[in-house]
């Protein structure tokens, strides 16, 4: 099988190039302005495993699992397992988006002719016996649109985790600011998951690992590449903020030592206590929207 089909589309506005496997989006590029995201020159697309860059998805758990509320299973692979899964490409009725769906439920014993990805798709149901349709969507526009939609279709109620683990590009990671987290609360990954309030985070100067809870939306202003990023979302709690440094990316395998001030990572989540509670028959949708203007101009409206 290979994992390495991407597929793209071109507006008059903005090209994007999202892969298959994982429905990872891998660029997006609004005409004027050069590419948003990062993706690590170490990745191999070959590969069955998620890229490094990009926008993994993360769901239905998020993080290490033996902190996450969604998953029991502490050995299950961290950020959950639409990041390491086939999904299936669908027909979008607009030429401007690409949509994919993952289904998730019991592999039928005794059933001969299992499609590779449904063998894969097995191996994760002892560890998340929950079924779902989970459908993807990306629409290109002056703005990139991205929607994770969720339907439980078992009969009992779970619990999941998500986020779109956006790695932004920047000029250089210590001279960026980022606007929109002022007075929000957060859980220190870096400090034995301790709380805290106040901390603004709008330039950079150390490895940082948080969550913050907050729905407002969060701007990366960039003198280095002359634009802002401006990231909103809906039915979102909450925003992590992500970076290694250079000390933490020396022990991180697809990350070239010099590599780590070229992104931030900004995910959009429903993490630790925005964790969703889906019942038989519900869906649930959250979606993050991205645009950029130039550092002097007003941002635009979506
Ligand atoms: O290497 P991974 O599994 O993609 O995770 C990278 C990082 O992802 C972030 O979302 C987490 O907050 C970090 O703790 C983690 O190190």
């Amino acid at each position: 099988m290979s994992h390495s089909s991407i597929q793209s589309v071109q507006t008059p506005d903005s090209t994007l190039v999202v892969r298959d496997f994982g429905a990872q989006v891998l660029s997006w590029r609004p005409r004027a302005s050069e590419e948003v995201l990062w993706v690590s020159p170490l990745a191999t697309i070959t590969r069955a495993s998620p890229l490094r860059g990009g926008i993994p998805v993360c769901f239905p758990w998020f993080d290490n699992a033996s902190r996450s509320s969604a998953v029991e299973a502490t050995q299950a692979p961290t950020h959950g397992f639409a990041r390491n899964t086939l999904w299936e490409r669908k027909k979008s009725t607009e030429g401007d988006s690409l949509c994919f769906s993952l289904t998730h439920a019991p592999f039928a014993s005794g059933q001969l002719e299992a499609t590779t990805r449904e063998l894969a798709e097995a191996e994760y149901w002892d560890l998340y016996p929950h079924s779902f349709d989970a459908d993807l969507s990306v629409r290109t526009r002056e703005t990139l649109e991205i929607t994770l939609t969720v339907t439980n279709t078992d009969n009992h109620s779970y619990v999941f985790e998500a986020a779109f683990h956006t790695y932004f590009r920047v000029s250089d990671i210590r001279n960026i600011n980022l606007k929109g987290l002022e007075g929000a609360c957060y859980i220190d990954a870096l400090n034995g998951f301790t709380a805290g309030v106040g901390d603004s985070l709008d330039t950079f100067s150390e490895a940082v690992d948080r969550v913050y809870t907050s729905k407002s939306p969060v701007t990366i202003s960039d003198p280095g590449l002359s634009r802002e990023i401006h990231i909103a979302t809906e039915g979102f709690g909450s925003w992590i903020v992500w970076t290694p440094w250079s000390e933490g990316a020396l022990s991180i395998e697809d990350i070239p030592d010099e590599a780590w001030a070229d992104f931030l990572c900004l995910e959009a989540g429903n993490v630790l206590g925005d964790a969703q509670q889906i019942y038989p028959g519900e869906t649930l949708e959250m979606t993050m929207r991205v645009s950029v203007s130039d550092l002097t101009s007003f941002p635009p409206q979506s």
